[in-house]
């Protein structure tokens, strides 16, 4: 984007450079033609002041008929004995002095060269006052010339005055000092600098002197340079020498401050370097927060080792305020966090290995197993209910947690395995034969996949990239910052670029602005600084929090994607707890940001589409795949697309079918309030505050031998002669793909139980991701949005449609792929977030390996539920309920009465409009009081005619 630029740049210069080359403009030629003169003037002037003769005749002389001596003639002899008249001695200076002034004036100057008054004023005076004391001076100290005082008449004047008073030794101390003061006026030289380099060069003159009295030979004194590097290479004293050197050179070369950090012998060095203004850097550096990479261990297939007592002193570098690149480096140095072999020892071992060295490996589930009782009882072997907590199970888990399950068992376990491995094969082998004879393209093939060893979905199953471009040009980052600094200034805005924070997809570039600058006035030049920088949006930050600055973020030259793999391995990921861990992706520092659904407790994703969002609510899954099991979370998807979320059929996690009807969505919407209102009374009657709670005192009453019997069961609900045993609830995670056609279709009805749910869903363990392509005001609706806090808005066209997701613009800004702000719950302030990225590979990937595991057990009931009055929850009406007409009562008694059901005779008897009548006939038709309208397109009354006394 700023190639464009540079070549403009270059265009400029070379049509310049041309034209003023060989040819003066009309002011210059003037100017060069009067310094000619000047000189010649000068010239002039000396000759006649050298060759002066008081015998020729002149302003103070008077001489008849006799040659003049002078070699400037007539004139010469004029302009001299003026001159030695008025300043005496000193007018022998008065040709160079007048050389020099008219070179300063006439000589060329750069357009762009300010004019400084006060330098040019204090300059002057300092002429005037050097002249003036010099003359008094030379007046008092030296002999008359020819017939002139050696002062002039400045000189005599100026004695005559000050004698009486001070006497000749007080006049010529005020006058040298004087002489002193205007010597500083003129040229800018300090006397104290002066008197420094006089003493400096007298101690080394004096040293120099007493050193050659001695007779000893010229001694170099070099620092001491190895003294420092004894810490660091404490072994190595073989090579102390060429350690010295190798440093010596290294601080020759880079006299910085991590030299005087690195050699404290230097610093006094270093300081005086710094001291000399040739030292000095010419150009601004600007502060670059370099992103730390320490993904390495993705592109090796492995996963870090972290200690808790290093993650709470952990503090990410790339958010040191004001570090710049060595510093970092330094500390990374110091802290040895470079990624080495050693310390990776996933390296080594194939996903093969073993299955207990795969279970220490991944440490990072062990406090998921801890929660939740075996795998296993997804396996098809296993025909156990899901989440069953059966004495059985609950013993099974005390087994497991022995980690000593006996020899005969195990083998016993693989013999049924390898038995209904095969028994099941043949039956898929069939079913596709019988499919096959029908069209070989319409057989859908049932991979028989083996059961994976590991207890979790692994980091091989995802992509992760082998390379990457990690570079980072700080001079391309450092003329960008200048060039925003100098387009800002083009609109008339005076800031400063103090940080700059290079990340994955965008560079952020934080300015302080001059004061009174107001933030509004970038905030509307966003579109401008766009076009004007040639970036294809820019993004201002109008607030970050904790800083006095401004964010201006601009696109990459080139864009890294942000894979899964990246996120899913990151710190944040690995060490969170919660089974509804999600990833969203990582920042503009390249942090993983990571959020958790029970917190938000529902999310809002919004986007145009091709904006990433199904992207995004999918690694959203992903996530929750790899973090949990079935027993933890359950997912119920919506997906009026048909094709999204279609490829999870079949994983353990499903509560039910992917739903793609949307009658039956709001059937699943419907259970997940009655579940949630199940919940609550359950919570109540443990005297639990939230699921979590209730699942740990499930856990804590079966491990002491008394399981909890359903409080909620009476005798005849079913054929149980005692209350059956309370199960462990998972978490349910309601995804709405598509959430705009969901309330196209049910309409109001989905907003209600969405609202209803969004309000009270959260201790209940239920949280919904919604998603929609239409950000618009009639879907994202007032209800909507109060009880949804946490929103993510993908790329959107327009700044309304960023309001209506975010309550504020900024998405309108965002570079499409994946690009996001997250808006967490209870914060007005978003967050830029580059989304992570799984390709269909990767969830299909994931997706076999769940479904390799074990089969989802459906409850029927969450999409065929019965769609009668029967079916409505406590408190929720029937549609045709809602709106009954208030004239609807008359009416079924005219058409009775009349034996006539027509719309237009409706609309005359009660003089209403055919909308309203039309609808009350379909009232009287629903409730069964007319027909359905016939061929002829009359309708029957079906109701009996009233009996008439
Ligand atoms: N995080 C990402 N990184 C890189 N590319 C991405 C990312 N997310 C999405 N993309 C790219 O954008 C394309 C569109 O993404 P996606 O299908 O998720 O959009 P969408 O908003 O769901 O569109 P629609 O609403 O039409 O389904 C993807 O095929 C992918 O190439």
């Amino acid at each position: 984007m700023f190639r464009e630029n540079k070549k403009k740049v270059q265009t400029i210069v070379k049509t310049g450079e041309q034209s003023s080359f060989f040819r003066l403009n009309g002011i210059e030629r003037l100017k060069e033609c009067g310094l000619i003169l000047a000189v010649l003037a000068s010239v002039l002037l000396a000759v006649s002041l050298f060759t002066f003769s008081p015998a020729d005749p002149s302003w103070s002389q008077t001489a008849w008929g006799s040659n003049i001596h002078n070699a400037g003639g007539m004139l010469g002899s004029w302009l001299a004995d003026t001159l030695f008249f008025i300043f005496g001695s000193l007018a022998y200076c008065i040709p160079f002095l007048f050389t020099i002034g008219s070179w300063v004036v006439l000589r060329k100057r750069t357009p762009d060269e300010p004019v400084d008054l006060m330098l040019w004023g204090t300059r002057l005076l300092g002429v005037v006052i050097l002249m003036i004391t010099s003359c008094a001076l030379a007046d008092i100290n030296f002999d008359d010339l020819w017939n002139f005082s050696s002062g002039g008449v400045i000189g005599d004047v100026i004695t005559s005055l000050s004698i009486p008073t001070l006497n000749v030794l007080g006049t010529t101390l005020v006058m040298l000092f004087m002489w002193g003061a205007g010597f500083t006026l003129l040229t800018g030289i300090s006397w104290l600098r002066i008197v420094e380099r006089l003493g400096e060069k007298c101690i080394s003159g004096f040293q120099w002197v007493l050193n050659r009295m001695r007779g000893e030979g010229e001694q170099v004194i070099t620092p001491n340079l190895t003294e420092p590097q004894f810490d660091v290479v404490q072994d190595d004293t073989e090579l102390p020498e060429a350690v010295s050197q190798e440093l010596t050179t290294a601080s020759e070369q880079e006299p910085d401050e991590h030299d005087a950090l690195l050699s404290p012998s230097m610093s006094s060095q270093a300081a005086e370097d710094n001291d000399k203004p040739a030292a000095q850097p010419l150009e601004r550096r600007f502060n670059i927060h370099v992103p730390e990479r320490r993904n390495e261990a993705v592109a090796q297939q492995s996963e870090p080792q972290y200690s808790y007592d290093e993650e709470e002193e952990y503090e990410p570098r790339s958010k040191q305020l004001n570090a710049t690149i060595e510093q970092l480096d330094m500390d990374a140095r110091e802290h040895n966090d470079y990624a080495s072999d050693e310390e990776l020892p996933w390296d080594t071992h194939s996903p093969n290995d073993g299955s207990l060295e795969d279970a220490q490996t991944l440490g990072k589930f062990d406090d998921i197993e801890d929660n939740a009782p075996q795998i296993s009882n997804f396996d098809i072997i296993d025909d156990e209910p899901t989440f069953s907590a059966s004495p059985e199970i609950e013993q099974q888990t005390v087994v497991d947690e022995t980690l000593a399950p006996a020899a005969d068992e195990v083998a016993e376990q693989q013999t049924q395995d390898a038995d209904v491995t095969a028994f099941q094969t043949m039956v898929s082998d069939a079913q596709a034969n019988m499919a096959a004879e029908q069209n070989p393209f319409l057989m859908k093939k049932e991979e028989v996949l083996p059961k994976p060893t590991e207890p979790m979905p692994t980091l091989e199953l995802l992509y992760h990239p082998e390379k990457r471009e990690d570079f980072i040009d700080r001079d391309a980052l450092e003329d960008i910052a200048r060039l925003v600094e100098a387009k800002l200034a083009d609109f008339k805005i005076k800031a400063k670029v103090v940080d700059i924070f290079p990340g994955p997809v965008i560079t952020r570039f934080e300015l302080d602005l001059a004061p009174g600058v107001k933030v509004s006035r970038i905030s509307s030049l966003s579109m401008d600084l766009a076009r004007s920088l040639s970036a294809m949006a820019v993004r201002v930050v109008e607030v970050i929090p904790g800083k006095p600055y401004v964010g201006l973020e601009l696109p990459n030259m080139t864009r890294q994607t942000v894979y899964l793999s990246d996120v899913i391995n990151s710190e944040k990921f690995t060490k969170s707890k919660s089974p509804t861990t999600v990833v969203l992706g990582q920042d503009i520092a390249g942090e993983a940001v990571v959020a958790d659904l029970q917190k938000m407790p529902h999310v809002l994703v919004a986007g145009t589409t091709g904006s990433g969002k199904s992207v995004g609510v999918n690694v959203m899954i992903l996530s929750m795949l790899y973090k949990s099991t079935p027993e933890d979370v359950r997912f119920i998807m919506i997906d009026p697309k048909m094709l999204e979320l279609s490829v999870y059929e079949g994983i353990p996690h499903l509560l039910a079918e992917v739903v793609t009807d949307m009658k039956d969505a709001s059937n699943a919407l419907r259970w997940c309030v009655g579940e949630m209102e199940r919940r609550y009374k359950l919570m109540s009657a443990l005297g639990v505050r939230n699921v979590k709670g209730f699942n740990e005192k499930l856990k804590a009453a079966a491990a002491a031998g008394h399981p909890i019997h359903d409080p909620l069961w009476r005798e005849g609900d079913s054929m149980d002669p005692e209350p059956p045993l309370l199960e462990k609830l998972p978490y349910i995670v309601v995804i709405v793909d598509e959430f705009a056609d969901l309330m196209m279709v049910v309409g109001k009805k989905v907003e209600e139980l969405i609202a209803r749910l969004a309000q009270k869903a959260r201790a209940a363990g239920i949280h919904l991701i919604l998603a929609t392509q239409r950000p618009s005001v009639d879907v994202i609706t007032g209800l909507i949005k109060a009880n949804i806090p946490a929103r993510i808005a993908f790329t959107v066209s327009t700044k309304t449609d960023s309001r209506t997701i975010l309550d504020q613009g900024g998405a309108e800004s965002l570079l499409g792929m994946g690009d996001m702000l997250y808006l967490p719950a209870g914060s007005s302030h978003t967050e830029r977030v580059h989304g992570a990225f799984a390709s269909d590979e990767d969830v299909h990937a994931v997706v076999n390996n769940w479904k390799a595991r074990g089969k989802p057990n459906y409850i029927d009931e969450i999409t065929s539920g019965d769609q009668g009055p029967e079916a409505l929850l406590p408190g929720e009406k029937m549609d045709s309920d809602e709106e009954v007409d208030p004239l609807f009562d008359q009416v079924v008694e005219h058409v009775v009465e009349s034996r006539r059901g027509s719309v237009s005779g409706v609309q005359r008897r009660f003089k209403i409009g055919y909308n309203r009548a039309a609808r009350i006939i379909e009232q009287l038709e629903a409730q069964g009081i007319v027909s359905a309208p016939g061929h002829n397109g009359n309708r029957e009354v079906l109701a009996p005619a009233p009996i008439r006394d």
